[in-house]
């Protein structure tokens, strides 16, 4: 599905041996691998599939001084990739994430073959996700039979009819089994924790509510919405650390809502198999999780004015409400607002097709 119209954005340091797992489902695609760190690291790629690499080197190359807001020694690196993608739809995941396997407990052994679903069908993570995309969301209104355009459910009675054509989906954002995404003081709390819990469902986040947005399982429809997922400053040099895909989140959701537009989060489960240093993680987080005390009201209290009927508009107008409201917080939210400028100047200079055309009801074409 999708084959000509979706890239794969993977970050990395490493290796991708990872991909071996994935080979059944990916080979069709084109990859982009964003590599992080030192850009004399030779990155090895399986043979048999078609990839394009950038490293350091190339982003500073490609962007000159607006390579500034690409962040450098942080997975947040990887949103250059949607910069630099042509196609319509992105996946990102992470290349310590695999073919997810479900833990059969009822006779305690691990399905090691490619993952089984409750219903014995194996899992294609990447087949979900599009499935997620393709169909509408319903964020004005909760169908308790979760998603209705799921085999096998509908909308529930007194759902409103006037509702049911739901609006398009920009986001589609998947979990993980085993390594479940904690931040470092419930990781600390919790070193044993693995998640084992397989629940078959996929879930529209209604319209006014925020959710944090994991990057590791990840997909979005980058014409509707990708200007948006910019992955903020972190990592080197930065205050901040693995916050990035819960900015582009929250900035996101924001957006989405105020252009009808979706987001969805359940299945497809990935296997997240190794857990980063919770002591690191907890130096990277501990500005984020006192900051985002209120970080997150301004979100939720956050408008955009009527005529900012494109994503670029608004993420224009959400810079320059963190430049007045945050950047009393910290000097750090008025460089991020400079940075959110500067990812919008270089995502319009790299897509001038993709240059907004409003419509009536604010949703670009
Ligand atoms: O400096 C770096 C470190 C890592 N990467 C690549 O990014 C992903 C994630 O790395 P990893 O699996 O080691 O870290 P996690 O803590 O599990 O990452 C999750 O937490 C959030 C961090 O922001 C994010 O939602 C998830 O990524 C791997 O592909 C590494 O190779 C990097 O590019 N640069
Ligand atoms: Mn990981």
């Amino acid at each position: 599905m999708l084959k000509d119209e979706l890239d794969i954005v993977i970050p990395t340091i490493r290796n991708l041996d990872f991909l071996e797992m994935w080979r059944p489902f990916f080979e069709p695609y084109h990859l982009i691998i964003v590599q992080d760190g030192d850009p004399a690291k030779t990155i090895k790629v399986p043979e048999g599939f078609d990839y394009e690499l950038y490293n350091r080197n190339d982003i500073n190359e490609i962007l000159g001084p607006k390579a500034s807001c690409i962040s450098f020694k942080d997975s947040a690196c990887r949103c250059f990739g949607y910069m630099v993608s042509k196609k319509k739809y992105i996946f990102t995941i992470d290349d310590d994430c695999f073919v997810s396997f479900l833990l059969s407990l009822s006779i305690g052994w691990v399905d090691r073959s490619v993952a089984k679903d409750p219903s014995g069908k194996d899992i294609n993570a990447l087949e979900q996700h599009i499935k997620n995309l393709l169909s509408p969301s319903t964020p004005f209104f909760f169908n308790t039979l979760y998603d209705p355009f799921a085999e096998g459910a509908d909308f529930v009675r007194g759902y409103p009819f006037s509702l049911r054509e739901g609006v398009p989906t920009a986001v589609s954002h998947g979990l993980w089994l085993n390594i479940p995404d904690y931040d470092a003081p419930t990781q600390l709390v919790k070193p044993l924790e693995r998640n084992t819990r397989y629940v078959n469902a996929v879930f529209t986040i209604p319209k006014g509510t925020l959710f944090p947005m994991c990057g590791m399982n990840l997909a979005f429809d980058r014409e509707l919405v990708g200007p948006a997922m910019y992955f903020g400053l972190m990592g080197d040099g930065q205050p901040i650390g693995r916050y990035d895909d819960m900015w582009a989140g929250w900035c996101t959701k924001v957006i989405c809502d105020h252009l009808r537009l979706g987001v969805k989060t359940g299945l497809p489960y990935i296997w997240h198999s190794k857990a980063s240093n919770p002591f690191v993680n907890l130096k990277k987080e501990y500005n984020g999780i006192f900051w985002q005390e209120e970080v997150i009201p301004f979100f939720q209290q956050a408008v955009l004015p009527r005529d900012c009927t494109t994503v670029q508009k608004c993420y224009i107008e959400l810079s320059k409400q963190v430049r007045e409201k945050l950047g009393k917080i910290d000097p750090y939210f008025n460089k991020l607002a400079d940075a959110m400028l500067t990812w919008i100047e270089a995502w319009d200079e790299l897509n001038p097709s993709l240059a907004p055309t409003a419509v009536p009801n604010g949703r670009q074409k």
